[in-house]
């Protein structure tokens, strides 16, 4: 595809993308030296008179409506060759498909922009347009002086409410698309838009798009700590039965803030998020040199590798790790309930080459967090961690040795491998949960590291 110079006064400035009935372009407008997006109609379609006119509607639909939460049209022009073109507001951060495709995201993240989806799908029915197409990718994502703000996009399928109650031809996304939007001459109603909003919330705290109607798992056997509340409201939006959804967009909207607003949300960040705020507040640094000279010494449990025990704070943990690793040391204890569950202060320490990096999901160094969960616990790994750290496929299975048996689930193309355990010593007292990450998935280390793992009092 050649890029063109210009459109009228707005100056090309790279290709952004192309979807079945337009191209889209990153322009400038030099007048107002600001940068605009331009979405011209592709030349196969410019003679097709009802793809023209439903270009041109879209056009007309987001220039109208002109609000904060959707893509705001500032121009509508002809090229010389006949085919039309719209300048929109530039969408400098990508989609919300974009944010997806990384996993599930953080449930206050998640909240937040389907608050900010939900208003814009809100502005459209109060316009009289129903959108047909909500979609991760068709909510695009701009920088705003306060973050990030949401702008719902794409009204290719949209159709006037006036006009939708009689014979409408199937049109949307499937995964995404109301039961109603898939039968052809069905009728459907703003229900159609809270079944998508159902389905986009569904992938956004999942990380899955939802399987066609019935949908049989909720989202919380998929991601166990998700409120009641959120897991009842994505199912009643993906309800068959349109009768069993919210009303609209607006109830679905005002569901989500109130979720948004209870005071426990906290807990129910994904588990690999949680203990981050305390480790960037913990004072950290202390270098393995230091811990030898302290005594602990290296064990060459491996050829090649030497090992080094280290222990938390409270000497009631330690951790055998590869000598490499132990460069910097967070050993002052954590809260079981960052990941949801009960006990206040307890031992567990950090081991890794970079703890400030600890939660850095794309380049993540190697290290151990070791933490103790006090009292008899039957909790199997997939409640204590309620989400995936990233895309890739994990495997779970059971681990026993004479001192332990737990469970363990590794993600081995994480970037790096993730493994998190739970320990339990044969008495059942206490249970010790383990993550481990390695740049490159060397499972004789896990083992390793999971048969060194001590507490005081355990054999
Ligand atoms: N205002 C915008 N700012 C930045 N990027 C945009 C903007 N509008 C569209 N895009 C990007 O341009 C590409 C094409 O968008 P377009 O709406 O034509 O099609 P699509 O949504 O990708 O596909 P389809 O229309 O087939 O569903 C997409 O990658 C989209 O994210």
């Amino acid at each position: 595809m050649t890029q063109p110079e210009t459109f009228g006064r707005y100056r090309v400035v790279r290709h952004l993308g192309s979807g079945s009935f337009a191209t889209v372009w990153l322009a400038h407008d030099d007048r107002l030296d600001t940068p605009v997006a331009v979405k011209v109609l592709a030349e196969n379609w410019t003679h097709q008179l009802d793809v023209q006119e439903r270009f041109l509607e879209e056009a007309r639909i987001l220039r109208q409506a002109d609000s904060t939460w959707l893509v705001r049209v500032h121009d509508l022009d002809v090229l010389s060759d006949e085919r039309p073109y719209m300048v929109m507001t530039y969408a400098d951060q990508g989609s919300v498909a974009d944010l997806v495709a990384k996993g599930p995201l953080p449930l206050d993240e998640a909240l937040r922009l389907l608050t900010e989806i939900g208003q814009g799908v809100t502005v459209l029915h109060r316009h009289g347009t129903i959108h047909r197409d909500i979609k991760p990718s068709n909510v695009l994502l701009q920088s705003s002086p306060v973050g990030q703000r949401v702008l719902v996009a794409d009204l290719g399928f949209a159709k006037s409410i006036d006009q939708a109650s009689g014979f409408t031809a199937a049109a949307g996304t499937p995964g995404y698309m109301s039961p109603e939007q898939s039968a052809v001459g069905g009728d459907i109603d703003i229900r159609a838009d809270v079944y998508s909003l159902g389905a986009v919330a569904y992938e956004l705290v999942t990380g899955r798009r939802p399987p066609s109607p019935p949908i049989r798992v909720r989202p919380r056997q998929l991601r166990p700590g998700i409120p009641p509340a959120l897991d009842e409201l994505i199912m009643s939006s993906l309800a068959e039965d349109r009768d069993e959804r919210p009303r609209d967009a607006t109830i679905f909207t005002q569901r989500v803030r109130a979720i948004r607003m209870a005071p426990d949300l906290v807990s129910a960040v994904p588990w690999w998020l949680r203990h981050q705020p305390a480790w960037a507040r913990a004072c950290i640094g202390i270098v393995a040199a230091l811990l030898l000279l302290a005594g602990f010494a290296p064990s060459a449990a491996q050829p090649n590798m030497s090992f080094t025990r280290v222990p938390d704070a409270t000497g009631e943990i330690s951790v055998n790790v590869p000598q490499a690793w132990a460069r910097q040391v967070q050993a002052s204890g954590w809260s079981p309930r960052e990941l949801g569950q009960t006990g206040g202060q307890q031992p567990g320490l950090l081991v890794t080459t970079d703890v400030e990096r600890w939660r850095d999901a794309d380049s993540p160094p190697s290290g151990i967090f070791a933490g103790l969960l006090r009292g008899p616990s039957s909790a199997q790994i997939d409640q204590i961690i309620d989400g995936a750290p990233c895309a890739s496929p994990s495997v779970a299975r059971q681990i026993s040795s004479e001192r332990w048996s737990g469970q363990m689930r590794q993600w081995n193309d994480c970037p790096g491998s993730f493994t998190a355990a739970v320990l339990r010593p044969t008495d059942g007292s206490y249970t010790l949960y383990l993550e481990i990450r390695q740049h490159d998935y060397q499972p004789h280390i896990i083992e390793q590291i999971i048969d060194g793992a001590r507490f005081e009092g355990a054999a």
